[in-house]
């Protein structure tokens, strides 16, 4: 991680990577990936696994608008397969023993970093030639050498695999809690529906622009709920500048402090009811008070406060849009899902959907069967370290 000048730099470079005329060139690259994406769930015979699939989705968004890849399926749920066992061994303990936690997660950033060395050098070769494909890998080496920075492979190399990294773990979260709230509230998907009605948006092939998406109040206030409710990280450590004072606690200065961005949401006073999920409280009309700067802090704050933001809540819109004009869906279990919360939050049975095309009558599904559409384990290399990570996840049943 960098710190102080340089992180201040590399940070003002990214960021220029996602102000509105970049986001303006992503929508169609997203939008084709979420529409090939929903279309397949929508035509599967059998319940759709939606975590792993929405994770196998954000990865395709985030290496074709981050790093420019344009790699076929098997490549694709590889890299996805590297990045998810990584991140499942992210809280390990500190063994480096055969088969431990650490190892495992080492092993797997070592075949990252040795994949995206190879696709630098590639990109490198294009950019020295004046070549400009329009990612955010691409805007970051330009940007290098018009400042005749000399930024180095590793640098580079560190920049891309956390921006992949940062960007599809915490989307597909979201995009999944998404699916699983709207599963279990039709009238908020009615409304997405009248919302697109009004706009003229709900031909599914027809497509959209950055700024017809922007005009999408309801969708809008549903993004935000998600987000509140079900914040995909739960918070972020920071250490005191100098002592201060918290709660009636004393925080001495250098200590390390550990910020809560559930606790926050829920203990908020601004919220009421903050465990139900409500859209409505985003209506302009019916808005609670106007939120205070650290009232919701989904995506954290300060000068580390998440670069990616404005491209995560897009692509949750974008994902809300394709949805809903094409498809209706319910959850294919009974019960409502146990939710996990470490490294980030997801449902622990995958959350099986049954998703119908609309105009199509769903299918009936038989729950024994256990036959669901998920991202296939198969690329996994013969040499891969037997997978025994320490967790330190608890099951948690949550009210909705
Ligand atoms: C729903 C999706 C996302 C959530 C909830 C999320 C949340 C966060 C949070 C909580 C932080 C830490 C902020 C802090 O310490 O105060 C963070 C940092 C960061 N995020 Fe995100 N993020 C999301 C999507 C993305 C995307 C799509 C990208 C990039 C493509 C991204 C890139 C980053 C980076 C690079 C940082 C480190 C910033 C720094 O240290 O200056 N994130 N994010």
């Amino acid at each position: 991680m960098s710190n102080g000048e340089e992180h201040r730099l590399r940070r003002k470079v990214i960021m220029k990577a996602f102000n509105y005329e970049a986001l303006e060139r992503y929508v169609p690259i997203m939008q084709e990936i979420m529409r090939e994406s929903v279309q397949r769930w929508c035509g599967a015979a059998q319940p759709v696994m939606v975590w792993p699939m929405a994770r196998e989705m954000a990865f395709r968004v985030a290496s074709a608008v981050l790093v420019g890849f344009q790699h076929s399926d098997e490549e694709i749920q590889h890299l996805t397969f590297l990045f998810t066992n990584m991140v499942k061994n992210l809280f390990s303990l500190p063994v480096k023993l055969p088969g431990s936690g650490l190892s495992n997660g080492l092993f797997y950033r070592k075949a990252i970093d040795e994949w995206m060395m190879n696709h630098i050098q590639r990109k490198k070769e294009f950019v020295l030639q004046g070549g400009d494909s329009g990612d955010v890998l691409s805007h970051i080496m330009n940007t290098a050498k018009d400042n005749g920075e000399k930024l180095s492979d590793q640098e580079i190399q560190d920049t891309v695999v956390e921006l992949l990294f940062a960007g599809h773990e915490t989307t597909s979260s979201a995009a999944t809690s998404l699916i699983m709230h709207l599963a279990l509230q039709p009238q908020v998907v009615q409304k997405v529906h009248e919302d697109l009605e009004k706009h003229g948006l709900l031909q599914p092939d027809q497509p959209l622009s950055l700024e017809q998406v922007g005009r999408l109040t309801y969708v809008g206030q549903v993004v935000k709920e998600v987000l509140r409710r079900r914040p995909p990280i739960g918070g972020g450590y920071r250490r005191a500048l100098k002592s201060f004072e918290i709660g009636g606690f004393q925080v001495p200065e250098g200590w390390a402090v550990l910020y809560s961005i559930r606790d926050t949401h829920e203990a908020s006073q601004i919220f009421s009811s903050p465990e139900l999920f409500d859209p409505d409280r985003w209506t302009p009309e019916t808005s609670q008070a106007p939120l205070a700067r650290y009232d919701m802090v989904t995506f954290g704050g300060g000068p580390r406060a998440c670069v990616g933001k404005e491209f995560a809540k897009l692509q949750l819109k974008l994902l809300c849009v394709e949805l809903t004009r094409r498809c209706r869906w319910k959850l294919a279990e009974d019960k409502l899902p146990d939710m996990k919360f470490l490294p980030i939050v997801y449902p622990a049975g995958g959350l099986p959907v049954i998703f119908t095309p609309i105009g199509r009558k769903s299918q009936p599904y038989d729950r024994n069967k256990n036959d669901f559409l998920h991202e296939k384990e198969r690329t996994r290399d013969k040499g891969s370290p037997v997978l025994c990570s320490v967790s330190f996840e608890k099951d948690i049943n949550v009210a909705m």
